[in-house]
């Protein structure tokens, strides 16, 4: 097991934190190395934004150690926060948000002017270098209307990885908000675990790391269930045990598995879970399995 402290720096009195990671055995060091050059893709759910600290505290170290970090946002929380402000209803279906135009402009401001900026900002802050940027920028996502129904929400057709590619490897983090284009330069709201999924397939990641609000997916007495595959997720799902958000998480688990060999839903309230993921192994959480 990982020993973490985090410290303010003592010596400058600046505010920065630093982490250091005690008794790093050679064995943890050999496992760090093994990580170097490894692509991982990260999302944080907007209902865990709370833990962004020391989950950016988390990336910023593994950046350091050589691992490529790439990381995708929600925002749902907030989002639902303002639209109820304006007065505007908040409304899903089956965990996707039903986006009118005003909704969309709501969705826009949330993820882009607040969610985003805060991170890449906090980042910055921690001493990390962040470039903040949404699936719109250089056509990276690119989508088309999911469902008439739902109004202005994205399904991904394709997603253009080599702007992330150039990004990671001049050593920044990624961080990135779930919007797309369609072919008409229309932008559409995309749920945060897909974007997520379909970034992560694109760049081949190594492992892809979903933190939630939750300890994983759990059976109806609250008990994890700890590996999943499609069949037993059919299953839950049918039964009404997976409902809401974990609808499309589950769903963007899934399709990721296809090109991602390591996809893991976590609590991301727990302190430092992403270092424990990293250098524990995963023990915690939902794992998926083909
Ligand atoms: N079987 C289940 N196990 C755990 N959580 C579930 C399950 N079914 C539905 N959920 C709901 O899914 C939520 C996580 O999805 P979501 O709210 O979209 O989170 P995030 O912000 O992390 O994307 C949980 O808070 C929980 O209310
Ligand atoms: C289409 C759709 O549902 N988009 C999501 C995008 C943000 C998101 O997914 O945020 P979380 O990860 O916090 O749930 C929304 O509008 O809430």
């Amino acid at each position: 097991m990982v020993a973490l402290f985090v410290s303010d720096d003592m010596e400058t009195g600046e505010q920065r934190d630093s982490l250091s990671v005690m008794n790093l055995d050679s064995e943890m060091q050999q496992l760090v190395a093994t990580m170097r050059n490894k692509l991982l893709v990260v999302k944080l759910g907007g209902s865990t934004l709370e833990s962004e600290r020391v989950v950016l505290q988390d990336i910023i170290w593994l950046r350091d150690c050589g691992v490529k970090v790439v990381l995708v946002h929600g925002g749902g929380a907030s989002i639902n926060e303002w639209l109820l402000k304006c007065n505007v209803p908040v409304r899903f279906e089956d965990g996707l948000r039903v986006t009118d135009a005003l909704t969309l402009s709501v969705v826009r401001m949330v993820l882009c002017g607040q969610v985003n900026q805060e991170l890449v900002a906090l980042t910055e802050q921690l001493g990390g270098r962040a470039v903040g940027l949404s699936g719109m920028d250089d056509h990276m996502i690119h989508a088309r209307v999911a469902d008439e129904r739902l109004g202005f929400v994205g399904a991904v057709d394709a997603v253009d990885a080599s702007l992330l590619e150039r990004i990671c490897a001049a050593g920044y983090i990624p961080i990135i908000a779930p919007l797309g284009l369609d072919d008409h330069g229309q932008c559409l709201n995309i749920n945060a675990d897909v974007a997520a999924s379909h970034i992560a397939s694109a760049l081949k990641a190594d492992r892809l790391i979903f933190l939630s609000n939750v300890c994983g997916i759990c059976q109806p007495d609250g008990e994890v269930i700890p590996r999943l595959n499609g069949q037993m997720a059919q299953a839950l799902i049918a039964e009404g045990v997976i409902s809401g958000g974990m609808l499309p998480k589950v769903a963007a688990c899934l399709q990721a598995l296809q090109a991602v060999p390591c996809v893991h839903i976590v609590d991301g309230r727990m302190d430092h879970v992403l270092l424990h993921e990293i250098l524990d192994g995963p023990a915690i959480g939902t794992q998926f399995t083909r």
